[in-house]
């Protein structure tokens, strides 16, 4: 992706929270359970001491028969409003899943195909899985932890510092100290490492999907070893990154510790002056310093989240990557729905990025006409194909589609009218008859058949113990190039639209199914207009007119 960028963390958060905002009501519910339940928790002990003090016969707002009901009854109800928290975050992580996801499937169905060209399939499928999934840490794990911690710590620091304010202050400074300095200092040191763990992360992925795609490869070049000595040094690299960040957790969960005891320790000095100066009595001494012992809990959640806050961030980052990525061509709705009557290319210029690879290419293509464009590899005869699919829109001059410039076409309609046959044919894990049908849902049995007799693929498919129900192997590697070829031609009949462009659609075929299949699109051209790349001279015998692109031109 073109947009790879670092944002600050408070713009990923900021940005993050704002991705599920129907879900902010059910936030809501379990920051405020979660308050309770810790305000429960902590009063406990507090409590504990109002009693003793009681007895002790210090004046106390709750007097030990009072605390002796209301104990078991915060007891209580600290595991029932935990329990109910942990209820709304469970709630929040499954739906924000799903939210997110349909999110980023939503823009790369935008993106796809000119976007996806070149992207790295297994990093996409780490952001898909990995990244997103520990999204749902952020936001059930960090967002409520903090807004918990906050309001836990105003409140304890109030309760305090009615006794004395110095009190409040100080509790309010230690909170902090817990809170906001230490996973702010540890995510600082993390920052790196978390963002190059979950890079590498995606990137072991993909050269993990690439090793398997490639195995055959790998294998009859007695490449495998070093293959997976690669393998081995990128997962040993990766441990080291994740044992380093673990590490570093577990130091700063040491720190925290020992900055806490030395933050009591504080308090009670604090207090202990302040009773000697008369400034407090014993009963408000005492319940400070047992109150800040007690209310660490929920600073001490934030604290813990500092290093894996990063990688956190850093899977933030990747997945808004990819939502803020720009589509190379913005779907058309709200423009015109087409009757195919010819293309052309006027005065066509395009480049990928810096690179011009066609140069004010002009061509004509006639409603019912079969024109063949030949010329040397890499000299733009698919990228032809792909902006007369409008995959991607022109740098200067036009293509049209029945008069009509594209880019004001709805895509919806325009997809109708095109059929397009890439040089390879990606095949799903899914049976023939499937296979061929994504072009046409609602074809019959008998339409896929037909297709196939035209792709002269049929008599290959009934040889197959299992006929059309046979399944396709994962990326269609149980066929042979030039079955899977034929495949993709088979789709195109089916697809039954009326421009169809095919890019090399015979280069793997012997000449007896050539044969076939260009008898089929002679037959067809009463209904259907063709444009054909080929290198192959017995293929461009078919075509009206013939053009050839040199050196991004045409002639
Ligand atoms: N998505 C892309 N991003 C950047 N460069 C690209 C992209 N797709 C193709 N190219 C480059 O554009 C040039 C033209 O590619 P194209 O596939 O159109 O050539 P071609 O004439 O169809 O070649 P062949 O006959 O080998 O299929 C090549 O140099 C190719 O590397």
């Amino acid at each position: 992706m073109e947009n790879k960028r670092t944002r600050g963390n408070f713009n990923v958060m900021c940005r993050l929270v704002g991705l599920v905002r129907p879900l902010a009501p059910v936030m809501v519910c379990a920051v405020l359970l979660g308050v309770a339940g810790f305000l429960c928790a902590i009063f406990i002990p507090v409590l504990g001491v109002y009693a003793l003090l009681d007895s002790l016969h210090f004046s106390v707002p709750v007097v030990l028969k009072t605390a002796c009901i209301l104990l078991p009854i915060l007891a209580v109800s600290r595991g029932v409003l935990h329990y109910a928290e942990q209820g709304c975050n469970h709630f929040i992580a499954f739906k924000l899943l799903a939210l997110i996801r349909d999110k980023v499937f939503g823009v790369l169905r935008q993106l796809a195909p000119a976007k996806l060209e070149g992207r790295d399939k297994g990093d996409l499928i780490a952001v898909l899985t990995a990244d997103i999934e520990l999204l749902e840490v952020f936001y059930a794990h960090t967002i409520s932890p903090i807004c918990i911690a906050v309001i836990v710590s105003v409140v304890m620091a109030c309760f305090m510092g009615s006794y004395a304010p110095a009190l409040g202050l100080y509790a309010a400074l230690a909170y902090a100290v817990i809170g906001i300095g230490i996973p702010v200092a540890a995510a600082r040191g993390a920052r790196k490492s978390g963002e190059s763990f979950r890079a590498e992360f995606g990137a072991l992925n993909g050269f993990v999907l690439d090793s398997l795609r490639g195995v055959r490869e790998s294998l009859q070049y007695n490449d495998g070893a070093h293959r997976l000595a690669q393998i081995n040094q990128r997962t040993d690299a990766l441990a080291g990154q994740e044992r380093r960040l673990k590490e570093a957790g577990g130091t700063a969960q040491a720190v925290t510790g020992a900055i806490i005891l030395l933050l009591d320790a504080g308090m009670l000095a604090l207090a202990g002056s302040l009773f000697m100066a008369g400034a407090i009595g014993f009963d408000g001494a005492l319940v400070s310093v047992v109150a800040l012992m007690s209310s660490f809990g929920p600073v001490i959640a934030l604290a813990n989240l500092g290093t894996g806050l990063q990688s956190t961030f850093a899977a933030g980052n990747r997945v808004l990557d990819i939502l803020d990525e720009q589509p190379a061509v913005r779907e058309v709705t709200d423009g015109r729905d087409i009757v195919f009557r010819g293309a052309d290319a006027r005065r066509v210029t395009f480049g990928y990025r810096d690179s011009e690879i066609l140069k004010e290419v002009s061509l004509h293509i006639p409603e019912h006409g079969i024109v063949g464009i030949t010329g040397r590899s890499g000299s733009g005869k698919s990228t032809l194909l792909k902006l007369l699919m409008r995959f991607w829109d022109t740098d200067l001059g036009q293509v049209e589609i029945s008069g009509e410039n594209i880019k004001g076409i709805n895509t919806a309609s325009l997809r109708a009218a095109e059929s397009f046959v890439e040089q390879d044919t990606v095949l799903f894990h899914d049976s023939i008859e499937e296979n061929v049908k994504i072009a046409n849902r609602n074809a019959t049995h008998e339409q896929v058949m037909a297709a196939c007799r035209k792709a002269s693929i049929h008599d290959f498919i009934m040889t197959l113990p299992q006929g059309y129900d046979t399944p396709v192997g994962e990326l269609g590697d149980t066929l042979s190039g030039g079955e899977r070829q034929r495949l993709g031609v088979a789709r195109a009949f089916l697809h039954d639209a009326p421009f169809i462009l095919l890019d090399e659609p015979t280069s793997n075929l012997d000449s007896l199914n050539e044969a076939v299949i260009l008898r089929s699109l002679a037959e067809e051209r009463a209904s259907k207009t063709v444009v054909l790349v080929s290198h192959r001279a017995s293929t461009m015998r078919i075509a009206d007119t013939t053009y050839s692109v040199e050196n991004g031109r045409m002639s």
